[in-house]
């Protein structure tokens, strides 16, 4: 009979053997992406054999059992479907997408890939190997990685900042659909509206889409706009957030102050009030706010991100609804009110003083 200490002891084990090889599991979606395994089983039109999967890979000689083992642990990782059908031979086994694969697919109007691709690119990984030394004497995990702050080190490199944007990009539209469905009323009385740190304007160009009387203004550091594609009712506007912010009736800020310390945070915000009208203006913040017992489907993934902000910015990081309170008050915004999305991120509204 097992005793208390051994079923301790397996249980245990369990726990840290699932924990330390969790990075494998992003390796194998990571694959995933990278062969185009969902975008192959889509142009079938339905789940499809092993065989099929490999001749639909960009190689002339795809290692077929390797692809087999790649696809057993998604499966068991509830990314793919396997059915098994009879064949003369015994059977074959089918796969298939199912609601978390189809998000997998490059080409679709909604899809995870430029983010599976960013968060595992070895840049963005490097930092976490430099986490406890973080704990031990302070610093930013990815300035101990690279030499310098994240901002600098995509505006130097013209890869990274592609494959930065295109992982921002494509959570935009996701977030989007969600954001324009359900503040539809947030925007409606707003004439002119400024998107800080907008990246390459994808949520603005989504907001005036949806909202055809509204004037729309992406507002982001020069090297971003400069990549920026034109989108119809949106003018670009290069500069920085912490000297000033052009007017509008309203800004958004979305995904952008998690970036950044309270001190930074304060003086975003500061600029934010001066750009919009005392009386009539209003900040929509989408971002984190971080539930510590909270029970939601997102919950866990955003304190995940909030060890992310930590090695990726000098000060950044998830905030829960008191130190939010807290940033907003002291940058001039004495009420503000939290609307819940089905999203990873919240809107936050705020009204100046
Ligand atoms: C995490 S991304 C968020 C982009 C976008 N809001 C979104 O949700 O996809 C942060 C953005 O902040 C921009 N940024 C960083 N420093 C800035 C500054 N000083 N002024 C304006 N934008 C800045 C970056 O270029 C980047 O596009």
């Amino acid at each position: 009979m097992e005793t208390k200490e051994t079923l301790a002891l397996v249980q245990g084990q369990a726990q840290i053997w699932q924990q330390m090889i969790g990075s494998v599991d992003s390796m194998a979606l990571k694959c995933a992406v990278e062969l185009r395994i969902a975008d192959i089983i889509h142009s079938h039109g339905g789940p499809i054999t092993l065989r099929q999967i490999a001749s639909g890979i960009d190689s002339t000689s795809p290692n077929i059992p390797y692809l087999a083992r790649i696809m057993r642990l998604l499966v068991c990782k509830n990314i793919f479907t396997e059915q098994h059908q009879p064949v003369d031979s015994g059977e074959e086994t089918l796969y298939g997408l199912n609601q978390a694969s189809r998000l997998l697919l490059h080409d679709a109007e909604l899809s995870l890939a430029p983010m599976v691709l960013l968060r595992n690119h070895p840049w963005l990984l490097a930092p976490l190997h430099w986490l406890s030394q973080c704990v031990k004497e302070g610093g930013t995990a990815f300035n101990k990685a690279h030499g310098c702050e994240i901002w600098d080190f995509t505006s130097k490199n013209p890869e990274f900042n592609n494959i930065f944007n295109d992982g921002m990009a494509c959570t935009t539209k996701i977030v989007m659909r969600v954001i324009l469905a359900e503040y539809k009323d947030g925007f409606g009385c707003v004439g002119s509206l400024v998107d800080v740190a907008g990246g390459t304007g994808g949520t603005i160009a989504e907001i005036v889409k949806a909202h055809k009387h509204m004037r729309g203004i992406n507002f982001d550091l020069p090297h971003v706009v400069a990549t920026a594609p034109m989108h119809e009712g949106v003018s670009h506007f290069g500069g920085d957030m912490f000297e000033s912010i052009p007017n509008a009736d309203a800004i958004l800020i979305k995904w952008v102050l998690h970036n950044w310390s309270d001190e930074h945070c304060i003086k975003i915000l500061e600029n934010c009030r001066k750009a919009i009208p005392e009386k009539s203006g209003k900040v929509i913040i989408v971002d984190i706010v971080v539930e510590k017992d909270g029970n939601d489907l997102f919950d866990e993934t955003r304190m995940v991100f909030d060890l992310t902000m930590m090695a990726y910015t000098a000060g950044g990081k998830e905030r829960t609804e008191l130190e939010w309170k807290k940033l907003l008050e002291e940058a001039g915004f004495g009420r503000y009110k939290i609307i819940k999305i089905p999203a990873i991120q919240s809107i936050i509204e705020a009204y100046p003083n």
